[in-house]
């Protein structure tokens, strides 16, 4: 670990940024007569000198981030024989690139563009009162905004995007600070080849001094504050679905204004195989969009759905093919970002608002509901197989 350490020290880093910028020349001439979508290779360009000015070191974790997704975007996938466990440095950087999978090297250049300006962000003096996403710094998400679109990223690629603790509350503050700052519409994505795999179940293993019933009242505390905040978020909200979604990323979908899924994605909701129950309004939202036979299929039978046939049953808005996923909802998007900002505000709040006081009740009794169900040990058995599950590998 210490060898890593001394690798990704500022000075070997700065070397690190520069052997980059030969990489970019050639990326740049690679792509020169590319029609190109999403984050342009002159963003990444930009975004790669920014990365030079940073005044603060950003930590090993966020520097491997970096290097991985310069590899992917100029690169493509890891195709590298994998490291001896000796040479730490190297294994690690190894690591870094192979967790972001399969992601396109388009989508690589965009999250690379996402991770430099919230780096940037963070380091930039406050130039106004009120919050923008762009100048608040998360440990678990990339959020900025940019062509009026606030973008909340979660980035935990290593753990497939698993919700920690931390991840829900730095949601709810991101999803505050979205629905209060510029932007015009807001998006939720992923980092890596997941969406989302839900509920991290670490949270099951962190048991406070008060005991298994109180990790259960704070837990259903925050899933509460969780799901409200999307109930009440004031714009229009919109899922940009770029892989599987697993538990509470796919109950939550119901309550976004769109959803854009790539082919690949998956929607998986395998509340009884987990001997939990549904949350996010889905035991409410889902029937009623999808009739109550699908939506049993799915919340009682674990059934997973196919992005065609999560389109079909109207949980997602649209699918696109992967190799063009990034570029047409990113495009889309950067269009709907330039209509009047109030006009689509006042006209979702006025389709929520329809429902608002039903959603908060579905949810309240969800959680009442989940809360008994932490406890019993049906829960209890079906995560420490999770666990035991992982010992084995
Ligand atoms: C609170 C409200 C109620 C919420 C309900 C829900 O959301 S219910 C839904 C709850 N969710 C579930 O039941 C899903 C549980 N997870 C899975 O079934 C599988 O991980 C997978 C199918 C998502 C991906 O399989 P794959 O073979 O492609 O990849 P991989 O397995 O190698 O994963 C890479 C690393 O990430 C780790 N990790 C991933 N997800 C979680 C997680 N949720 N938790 C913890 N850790 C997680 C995984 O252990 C591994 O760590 P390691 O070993 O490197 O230290």
């Amino acid at each position: 670990m210490a060898a890593v350490i001394k690798l990704l020290s500022p000075w070997r880093f700065d070397r690190f940024a520069r052997a980059s910028k030969a990489a970019l020349v050639s990326c740049v001439q690679l792509h020169r007569s590319a029609a190109v979508m999403g984050a342009s290779v002159e963003e990444f360009n930009t975004a790669k000198e920014k990365l030079g000015n940073l005044k603060k070191d950003p930590g090993n974790e966020v520097k491997l981030k970096i290097y991985a997704l310069f590899k992917q975007a100029t690169q493509g996938p890891c195709n590298t024989p994998k490291p001896s466990m000796l040479d730490f440095v190297n294994k690690a950087k190894w690591d870094a690139w192979k967790s972001l999978g399969s992601v396109s090297q388009e989508e690589a250049r965009q999250q690379y563009v996402d991770l430099i300006s919230s780096l940037v962000g963070t380091e930039a003096p406050a130039v106004s009162a009120q919050p923008t996403g762009s100048t608040k710094g998360f440990q678990t998400l990339l959020v900025s905004t940019e062509d009026n679109i606030t973008t909340i990223r979660l980035n935990r690629p290593e753990k497939k995007n698993a919700i920690t603790v931390e991840m829900y509350n730095e949601l709810i503050e991101a999803l505050d600070l979205a629905g209060k700052d510029d932007s015009v519409i807001t998006v939720i994505t992923g980092s890596g080849d997941y969406y989302c795999s839900g509920n991290d179940l670490n949270n099951f293993t962190k048991i406070p001094e008060g005991g298994v019933e109180k990790m259960a009242k704070e837990s259903g505390e925050l899933l509460r504050r969780y799901v409200k905040a999307y109930i009440d978020f004031p714009k229009p909200l919109i899922g940009v679905i770029n892989g599987p979604a697993v538990g509470v990323s796919v109950t939550v979908l119901g309550l976004f204004d769109v959803v854009y899924a790539t082919e690949k994605a998956t929607f998986h909701t395998p509340f009884s195989q987990l001997g939990q129950s549904p949350e996010g309004c889905s035991s409410y939202i889902f029937p009623k969009i999808m009739g109550a036979a699908k939506a049993s299929e799915m919340l009682l039978f674990n059934k997973k759905l196919t992005a065609a046939q999560a389109c079909e049953v109207g949980l997602v808005t649209e699918v696109f093919p992967e190799s063009s996923f990034q570029s047409e909802v990113w495009t889309r998007l950067k269009a709907y970002a330039k209509l009047p900002k109030n006009s689509l505000a006042l006209s979702k709040q006025l389709i929520r608002a329809v429902e608002k006081e039903k959603l908060h009740a579905v949810n309240d009794a969800e959680v009442e509901r989940l809360v008994e169900r932490w406890l019993s040990d049906e829960c209890m058995q079906a995560i420490m197989s999770f666990f035991q599950a992982k010992s084995k590998l």
